[in-house]
């Protein structure tokens, strides 16, 4: 396995990797975007910081790749669409460097209430000046926080212990969140209208980007102080610096910036009350350490096809959850590739209940189970970050259902795929006894009996007349078939019924002719379980 690590990570993320068996490992610090695609052509795993990309070019270059690590929070310089087009894994470290940017970020405010970094610079050149340094306290001001995730809630409780007045704006922030940790969740028109300070902690989207502007600091006290210790972009960085020259802003601290590196020629470099840092808000020891190892880790992890944790573009499971889980995926996936098997190929609509003991459980797992079941054999390099994906892509539109009503199992997954003419195929599942077997309970609404560890099963609807069994036991025998198990079901008697065998191994053609040739049987399926 070859791993590249983009950007500089801590030396004992470096040396797990390089102490795991089997493990290449190549560290590729400072090199340019084309020169990072030039060297990824046999790579299974890429680990970046913020500095270089995982661009498309780089995955279109990259056919072997399986998994991108990021030792930090922030995906942006990663193209996830791409990656999850190809099934690649992306997975970040998320909380290993919350204190580290939180702390920045109050240096930063202080530096904007105290401005040490400009005095300091007068100190060095010789000067003695006080007067031109008056400051302002913290103490009994307002700050206004924009994103209580992470970060944000470190800082509030800082800004707390400075007795500062916390007003958080963070539309998912939950009431019962605010209260614990104790601010006033608000409206972001209240924040601009009562802040002294402001400080962004979110990520860079759509809804974010620019959120601070021209327009919003005119809603804004005259002499508010900015901070982005965040993402760069979530403040339009000329109508700050125009701020700033006009006094609006009395002060900022810019950790983050829409270009990276600054350029050199960059205006905002011009600003005395504007106290800039390289990205450097995850720069410390320890947040390198935390994150540097933990992203070694869950590269080596999920490349080795265990739990990946944090992953960006599927479902994490941790190992408790798996433990449970296991039973219900392998019941899952075998239910996927089982509809698909029993039912036309234009399938527009898919509807997964899940039942009884299922509806406390975590079911998005299960989803991508059965979605990687159903598509085993339509498509290859099918995996947990691409199947919903490639299910959209066929046009199957998915629906989920958790239905806590009694059934006749203590658990049951019901399948419904629904067909462009409309008409709807069904299957039900369920695990037996202490060893949880998974079974089918029903094929089109006709209950069976029907074990899922099977290499192959026959499914055959027939008019229900004396002699079948007998003529489909005959026939397999001649072609020296093994029948593992048989489930024989029927609505109304002389109805159609339902006759589903166990086989040990695959059915020749000759053998399905000759029993398709009985003018009994209505329907016939192979359903090849092998690999399921
Ligand atoms: N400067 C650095 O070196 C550095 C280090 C770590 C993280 N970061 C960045 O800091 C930011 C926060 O990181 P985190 O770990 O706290 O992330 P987080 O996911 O824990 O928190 C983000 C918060 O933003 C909120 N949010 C989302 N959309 C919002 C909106 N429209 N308005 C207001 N709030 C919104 C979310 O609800 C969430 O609570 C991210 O942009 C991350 O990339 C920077
Ligand atoms: O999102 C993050 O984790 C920070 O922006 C840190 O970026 P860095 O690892 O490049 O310092």
């Amino acid at each position: 396995m070859k791993i590249l690590i983009a950007d500089k990570i801590s030396g004992s993320g470096v040396q797990f990797l390089r102490d795991q068996e089997g493990v290449e490992v190549v560290e590729a610090y400072g090199s340019s975007q084309e020169e990072l695609e030039g060297m990824v052509a046999d790579v299974d795993a890429i680990i970046v910081r913020s500095a270089s990309s995982v661009t498309k070019a780089i995955i279109d270059a990259a056919p072997k790749l399986r998994a991108v690590g990021r030792a930090g929070v922030g995906v942006d310089n990663i193209d996830i669409e791409a990656a999850t087009d190809r099934g690649i894994v992306v997975m970040n470290t998320p909380g290993g460097n919350t204190i580290a940017t939180a702390e920045l970020t109050f240096t930063h405010l202080l530096c904007s209430a105290r401005p040490i970094p400009q005095a300091n610079a007068l100190m060095k050149a010789g000067k003695w000046e006080k007067k031109a340094f008056q400051g302002s306290e913290l103490y009994k001001k307002t700050i206004g926080i924009l994103g209580l995730g992470r970060i944000g809630s470190e800082v509030a409780k800082r800004a707390k212990a400075f007795g500062m007045n916390v007003l958080a704006y963070d539309p998912y922030l939950t009431k019962a969140r605010a209260e614990q940790l104790e601010v006033n969740k608000v409206e972001l028109e209240e924040v601009f209208e009562k802040a002294d300070f402001i400080t962004v902690h979110m990520p860079k989207t759509e809804t974010t980007k620019n959120m601070l502007n021209a327009s919003t600091f005119a809603k804004m006290k005259d002499g508010i102080r900015i901070i982005n210790c965040a993402r760069g972009g979530l403040i339009d960085e000329d109508d700050l610096a125009e701020a700033l020259r006009s006094g609006k802003v009395a002060a900022a601290g810019l950790d983050v910036f829409v270009e990276e590196p600054l350029s050199s020629e960059s205006a905002l470099r011009e600003h005395d009350r504007l106290v800039m840092t390289p990205h450097l808000g995850a720069s410390t020891a320890e947040a390198q350490e935390n994150v540097g190892l933990e992203v070694a880790e869950s590269i080596y992890e999920s490349l080795m096809g265990g739990w990946v944790q944090n992953a960006i573009n599927a479902p994490s499971i941790d190992p408790k959850q798996l433990a449970v889980l296991r039973p219900y995926l392998n019941l899952a996936f075998k239910m996927g590739t089982v509809i698909q098997q029993l039912t036309p190929s234009e399938i527009n609509h898919i509807r997964i209940t899940y039942s009884g003991n299922l509806v406390n459980l975590e079911v998005k797992p299960l989803n991508r189970a059965f979605q990687r079941g159903y598509l085993r054999k339509i498509t290859t390099d099918v995996n947990d970050v691409n199947a919903p994906r490639i299910m959209d892509r066929l046009g199957i539109k998915g629906e989920i259902v958790q239905n806590s009503l009694e059934r006749d199992y203590t658990e049951l997954i019901r399948i419904e795929a629904t067909d462009s003419n409309g008409k709807s195929y069904s299957i039900e599942g369920t695990l037996i006894g202490k060893s949880q077997n998974p079974r089918l309970t029903l094929v089109n609404e006709r209950n069976v009996e029907s074990p899922l560890d099977e290499k192959y099963l026959l499914v055959l609807e027939n008019e229900d007349v004396p002699g079948i069994v007998g003529m489909v036991g005959t026939v397999l025998a001649k072609h020296k078939l093994n029948i593992s198990n048989m489930s024989l079901s029927r609505n109304t008697v002389g109805g159609i019924a339902l006759n589903i065998c166990g086989l040990d191994s695959e059915p020749e053609a000759e053998a399905i002719a000759e029993i398709t040739a009985n003018k009994y049987i209505k329907g016939i399926r192979v359903v090849n379980l092998n690999g399921a």
